[in-house]
Parts: C-alpha cells; sequence; structure tokens
C-alpha cells in the first residue's frame, strides 16, 4: 500500500496549501514549516477572555474555545478559504483532529451531550455540495466521544454572506435566522455549537438565542479561528 502511495505521489506531487511548495509523502495539507507556523489560540488568557466577552451580556454560554488566529492575507485565512470554497473538507478533519486532541489534553468538555454544528441553508448547501464544518464536527465527535447532531438546529433564510461585510453590517444580517426542529431535545443537555470561524459572534449569538428556547439547555461553542478585533 505505501509502494502505491509513493508511486502515485512521484506522479500526482500534492502541495503545501499555503506556501504551494511540494509536501513530503508524509505530510498533509501542509508542509512541516507552515504547520508549526500556524497562531495557535492554545491557553491565552487574554484571547480567552476576549472570546468570551463577545457574548457577555448578549446571550447566555457556558464557555467559548477557538483553536487559530483568523488573519487578514494569513495562512489561516486561506485554510478556511480552502476548506469553505475550494472543496477541501478534508482540511476540517485536519484541524478538528489537532484541536480534539488539545481540547482532550486540556480535558475540556468532558460533560457536552451534543456537538451541534451551525446549519447552512439547504440552498447554500446545494451549492457549495457540504456544510463546512461537518468533517470538524464529526472529528471532535470521534476523539471527545460526544454525539455529532445536526439537523435539530437549521437555518430557515438564506442571508448574504458574512464574510464580505463590515462588522456593524454583520450584526443586522443575523436576525432570527435559525429554527429548532423539536424543541425538547437538548432540554436539560449540554451542548457544544461549532463553527469554523468567530468575527463580531452575530452567527452563533443567533443560534443560542434560537438554541435557549430549550429549557434548561446550557450551550458552549468551540471554532477553527476568531478573528481578533483590532
Ligand atoms: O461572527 P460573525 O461576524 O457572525 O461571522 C462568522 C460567520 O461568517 C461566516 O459565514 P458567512 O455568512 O460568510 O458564510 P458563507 O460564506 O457560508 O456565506 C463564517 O462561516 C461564520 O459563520
Amino acid at each position: 500500500m505505501q509502494f502505491l502511495k509513493d508511486f502515485l505521489y512521484l506522479f500526482f506531487p500534492k502541495i503545501c496549501i499555503t506556501c504551494q511548495e511540494n509536501l513530503l509523502s508524509n505530510e498533509y495539507i501542509l508542509c512541516t514549516m507552515c504547520k508549526y507556523d500556524l497562531p495557535l489560540i492554545d491557553n491565552n488568557t487574554h484571547t480567552n477572555k476576549k472570546l468570551a466577552s463577545i457574548f457577555f451580556g448578549k446571550t447566555d454560554i457556558n464557555m467559548v474555545k477557538s483553536f487559530l488566529y483568523y488573519r487578514k492575507e494569513g495562512k489561516v485565512q486561506q485554510l478556511i478559504h480552502h476548506l469553505k470554497y475550494k472543496n477541501r473538507e478534508d482540511i476540517g478533519s485536519f484541524l478538528g483532529n489537532w484541536f480534539g486532541h488539545q481540547l482532550k489534553e486540556q480535558k475540556l468538555f468532558t460533560n457536552i451531550n451534543y456537538i451541534v454544528p451551525v446549519p447552512l441553508h439547504p440552498k447554500k448547501l446545494k451549492l457549495r455540495g457540504y456544510n463546512q464544518v461537518t468533517k470538524f464536527g464529526i472529528s471532535l465527535s470521534n476523539i471527545l466521544n460526544i454525539e455529532y447532531k445536526p439537523n435539530i438546529l437549521i437555518r430557515t433564510s438564506i442571508s448574504k454572506t458574512q464574510t464580505l461585510k463590515q462588522r456593524f453590517e454583520r450584526f443586522s444580517n443575523t436576525n432570527t435566522k435559525f429554527k429548532l426542529t423539536n424543541i425538547q431535545f437538548f432540554e436539560n443537555k449540554h451542548i457544544l455549537l461549532i463553527d469554523d470561524v468567530i468575527t463580531t459572534g452575530a452567527t452563533l449569538e443567533a443560534c443560542c438565542n434560537e438554541l435557549l428556547k430549550t429549557k434548561n439547555i446550557t450551550i458552549s461553542i468551540a471554532t477553527l479561528a476568531y478573528t481578533e478585533k483590532t
């Protein structure tokens, strides 16, 4: 099998998503240099406080964690761009596995009952072909041993992408776009709501406000990246 892989590699060398150098056969998605150059948030107390403050006084969150800093023109932006728009769902698994092991090591999210993705509107899902957070969610589910539960929270209206908007516009863009298909399903449960990027938090806040219609629900949040306010 390794022989076949090496043989195929001769004709179809894979390249690093961010620097475009050829990958070695034991490298995946990123070359080793780019991998270790990624800006991990890890236990940065200042950032973790800033993340928590995004939701303070707006909605009721137990804990929020994000894996990477998202910077304009940076490596993380390239990764997320390929994940969302270039059919590179495997990036979701790659980052999800890495983040999942970090969370496990830190013994975080040990009391979660379900992992719930921010849903896409069915029209956008059809266009894109996949929800970019699915593979991330499934990786976390496998590593943390928590059930992945899409389809209870759905998106009911299609909105223009947040990606090209300024901060103020992002807030006005996300009014009540989410609905629970079953208002009791998460009763007395602690759920981990996941998304790819958090910028203003408007998308996640709208999801939380719908989820909070369920009695005695606890919500924590995990995202692959965070656009720090400068
Ligand atoms: O914290 P916020 O300011 O709400 O921004 C974060 C949201 O914006 C992006 O979605 P977007 O609507 O651009 O998704 P799309 O590319 O799928 O349209 C991203 O995938 C998050 O869901």
